[in-house]
């Protein structure tokens, strides 16, 4: 088995983590292969992560979701759990690319700052207190569903953020127990799987959760994951979306990494805003497949 030398940057964004691999020009590691992608992720045998993103320009992948926003963005996030799958979103994730392309890249964010995802072009925005915030858009409640960790079930609010979530409200944060897999849902209304988040009341426009993430496991945060969590609790207040021209309606969000905050400007605009840092970089030797 050989290995190739793989320059790569880890971030993370209330400790939901990324391990981000600079391929500019599409050169370099346009074949990464599910296996490569999870040995990255390893936290044993590899870099560790709860997820890998490549930052490619959008003229240099011929992926179908940065093809499309050639115009409105120059970067594509090529985003991937830490199983190896796609995903076709991760808000954290965008925050983390963000600082990335601003401290490593050069990249101006004056503005606002276009990103390409696989769920569209999403706008990140440096706030003056330090704190990255991105507009992941609209997000839409579906049907009512069901989640159950062994005996226990709950009732649960089918939430796309882009990518897929169930929303659960707990009594305790520890109601779910350890999750060592994911809890199980219904797959019909989930074909491709599911991020599940177990959320509590902690008071007015307050509330905190855990996440088991598709594709990665229990993790530290999720920013769509964030997102889905304010809309159920939202329209569980009773409240609609702010017209345009008044406030924006903003809770505050806690997961064990952290705090983030997301605000509802109108029905189509949920802004996710937290901290993201970038820790270390160095050289992966990535096995070959
Ligand atoms: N951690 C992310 C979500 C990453 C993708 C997710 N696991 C999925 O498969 O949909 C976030 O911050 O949103």
């Amino acid at each position: 088995m050989s290995n190739r030398e793989v320059p790569f940057v880890k971030g993370h964004g209330t400790e939901n983590d990324f391990v981000l691999l600079p391929d500019h020009d599409g050169t370099a590691l346009a074949d990464l292969s599910p296996a490569q992608v999870a040995w990255l992720c390893d936290r044993r045998a590899g870099v560790g992560g709860d997820g890998v993103i490549r930052v490619v320009r959008t003229d240099a992948t011929d992926d179908p979701a940065a093809v499309a926003a050639r115009e409105q963005a120059e970067w594509f996030m090529d985003y991937r759990n830490a199983d190896g799958s796609v995903a076709e979103m991760c808000g954290n994730g965008t925050r983390v690319f963000a600082q990335y392309l601003v401290t490593h890249a050069g990249v101006d964010p004056t503005g606002g700052l276009p990103i390409a995802t696989r769920d569209g072009v999403k706008v990140a925005t440096f706030t003056d207190d330090g704190r990255i915030g991105v507009d992941l858009g609209s997000a839409r409640v579906l049907a009512d569903t069901e989640v159950s960790v062994g005996e226990r079930s709950w009732p649960a609010t089918h939430v796309d953020v882009g990518n897929p979530h169930a929303v659960v409200f707990v009594d305790d944060l520890d109601d779910a127990g350890p999750l060592h897999e994911s809890p199980a849902y219904d797959e019909v209304a989930y074909p491709d799987g599911v991020n599940v988040e177990f959320v509590v009341r902690r008071g007015p426009e307050h509330v905190a959760f855990r996440v088991f993430e598709r594709g990665s496991g229990e993790t530290r945060s999720c920013g769509t994951g964030a997102c889905a969590v304010m809309l159920a609790t939202v329209l569980a207040d009773g409240r609609v979306a702010p017209a345009p021209g008044e406030g924006a309606v903003t809770y505050r969000v806690d997961v064990p990494g952290g705090e983030l905050a997301v605000a509802w400007t109108d029905e189509e605009h949920l802004v996710l805003i937290g901290p993201a840092v970038l820790v270390a970089s160095g050289v992966a030797h990535l096995p070959d497949d």
